[in-house]
């Protein structure tokens, strides 16, 4: 069993060798580990809180490190406690060393993950949202993906939460006022008017789930799959992309007989770009296979880009190509990308070259060499225009499956209590319903929460933070 008067330590900075390492102690021995352990000349660190002071990391007569140290009394700490910081050289054995020390001498145990987070959250510093957005500041993948994290902590959902709150707890005075003066002859808010509060928050609640559902298809990543006649450029143009080597390029036919795909971050966003196999009809079993599944893949892909051999007579149309161009205009966005400009075939020069891909009269076209690396980065440019194009592409409001399933829970309830509403049913009925969906509200951020919540939402942290 966890004691929450326990003092813990832990190493915040990354583990593994690094330039610096930072340890954080958290609890009410803090100040005494310091004392200890932080040894100056001068005035101590805990005589300087919150300055950073240069101390000789010693146990008793042992020396452990050249350091420096913070001390935060609190309550003005991160997580609310007495907390101190020590920087040491960044050698996971001395690390080691002093958090052996810290145990062996005053008990001080090594936290949990996300303990100092869980203590911020406990101790009032933090609501869970932003507690929770912690985690996701640190996991983030894209920019994309942190500046939605970072509105998390900046307050954000615990500011829309504190509003349905407030708008709820209204309803409900209205609706046990209306139950205990029900007999006396007092004026209340028509129901109508009522009515029409209570679809103006389902509103507001469809829209965050619908922008959130948004912005986390957007930072899972795009899906961009790259097509094209075999030796078209496609491993040459993911590696141009990419900037490394990540499949293998070379001149013989099919080379590429799977797909191999890459997370990529590109511009804001992260993307999933697949190299599917090159598209030609074979007898080859293996290829054949190959061919099957970049259809596929092309089919899961939000954006497609078509390679063309720019070098060849006439650009073929195979059935992967003819699927998508087939599909009516508001499906799938496609980029044709004319590669190899530098050794151009002469037909390549007429428009009549392209009339195979027009769709509905229109295509989009990109000049590229991936020899020279002309044209890639407006393709780059063309790339990351599409994705903002997505809905919800430049509003990242991501929230936690925790979130949505409160925010599922409120808008039933509410949907309940407008039907029985409708019926007539008694006003101490609907009550309940509204205070269902208070719960859920007051879920979300952490108003009340139970061992086995925290424990689910912390463990996922990294240790020290
Ligand atoms: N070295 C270090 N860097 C860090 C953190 C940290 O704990 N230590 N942080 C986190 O892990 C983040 C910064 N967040 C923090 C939030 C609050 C307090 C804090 O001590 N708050 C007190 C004092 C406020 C003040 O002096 O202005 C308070 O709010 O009362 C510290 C860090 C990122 N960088
Ligand atoms: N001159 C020129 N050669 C290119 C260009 N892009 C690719 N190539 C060459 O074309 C050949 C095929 O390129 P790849 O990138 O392997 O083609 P691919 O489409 O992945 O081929 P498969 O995996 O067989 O489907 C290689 O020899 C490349 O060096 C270009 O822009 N100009």
């Amino acid at each position: 069993m966890i004691q929450e008067r326990d003092t813990i330590a832990a190493l915040s900075t990354a583990p593994g060798r690094g330039a610096i390492a930072v340890v954080r102690i958290s609890g009410p021995a803090t100040a005494e580990a310091v004392r200890r352990f932080c040894i100056t000349k001068g005035p101590s660190a805990i005589e300087r809180p919150r300055v950073m002071t240069r101390v000789d990391v010693r146990s008793d007569d042992v020396f452990i490190d050249d350091g420096l140290a913070v001390y935060f009394p609190g309550p003005h700490s991160y997580t609310g406690e007495d907390c101190a910081e020590i920087f040491l050289h960044g050698s996971p054995l001395i690390v080691r060393r002093l958090l052996t020390e810290l145990s062996e001498k005053l008990g001080i145990r090594p936290a949990l993950a996300g303990e100092f987070t869980r203590r911020a959250f406990q101790n009032g510093r933090m609501d869970l949202t932003t507690a929770e957005s912690v985690r996701r500041i640190i996991d983030a993948r894209s920019q994309y993906e942190l500046q939605g994290a970072q509105r998390l902590y900046s307050g954000e959902l615990k500011r829309s939460i504190a509003r349905f709150r407030s708008a709820l707890m209204n309803l409900k005075a209205e609706t046990e006022a209306e139950v205990d003066f029900s007999d006396e002859d007092l004026t209340f808010e028509s129901k109508d008017a009522r009515r029409r509060r209570v679809h103006d928050l389902l509103q507001q609640i469809d829209d965050i789930l619908a922008r959130s559902g948004a912005a986390q298809r957007v930072s899972e990543g795009f899906r961009i799959a790259l097509i094209g006649v075999t030796n078209a450029g496609k491993s040459s143009l993911l590696n141009r992309l990419l900037g490394w080597d990540r499949s293998i390029v070379s001149d013989v036919h099919g080379t590429t007989r799977d797909y191999v795909s890459e997370d990529v971050e590109l511009g804001e966003f992260r993307v999933r770009f697949i190299d599917t196999a090159g598209l030609r009809l074979t007898e080859d079993s293996i290829e054949r296979e190959g061919i099957r599944r970049s259809i596929e893949e092309m089919k899961r892909s939000q954006l497609i880009l078509h390679l063309i051999d720019g070098s060849r007579e006439s650009i073929e149309i195979n059935e992967a190509l003819e699927y998508e161009l087939s599909q009516s205009s508001e499906s799938k966005k496609i980029i044709h990308v004319l590669n190899k400009v530098d050794i151009l075939h002469e037909k390549a020069h007429e428009d009549s070259y392209f009339d195979g891909i027009r769709r509905n009269g229109t295509f989009e076209l990109i000049r590229i060499s991936c020899k020279t690396g002309e044209g890639v980065d407006l393709l780059h440019k063309r790339i990351v225009s599409h994705l903002e194009e997505e809905p919800g592409g430049l509003d990242p409001f991501l929230l936690e499956e925790r979130h949505r399933h409160h925010f599922q829970a409120m808008r039933e309830a509410l949907q309940r209590l407008l039907s029985l509403w409708s019926d007539g049913a008694p006003d101490e009925i609907c009550a309940l319903e509204i205070d269902t969906a208070l719960q859920n509200a007051a879920d979300i951020t952490g108003e009340i929460t139970t061992e086995d919540i925290l424990g689910r939402i912390f463990s996922v942290f990294c240790v020290g933070k």
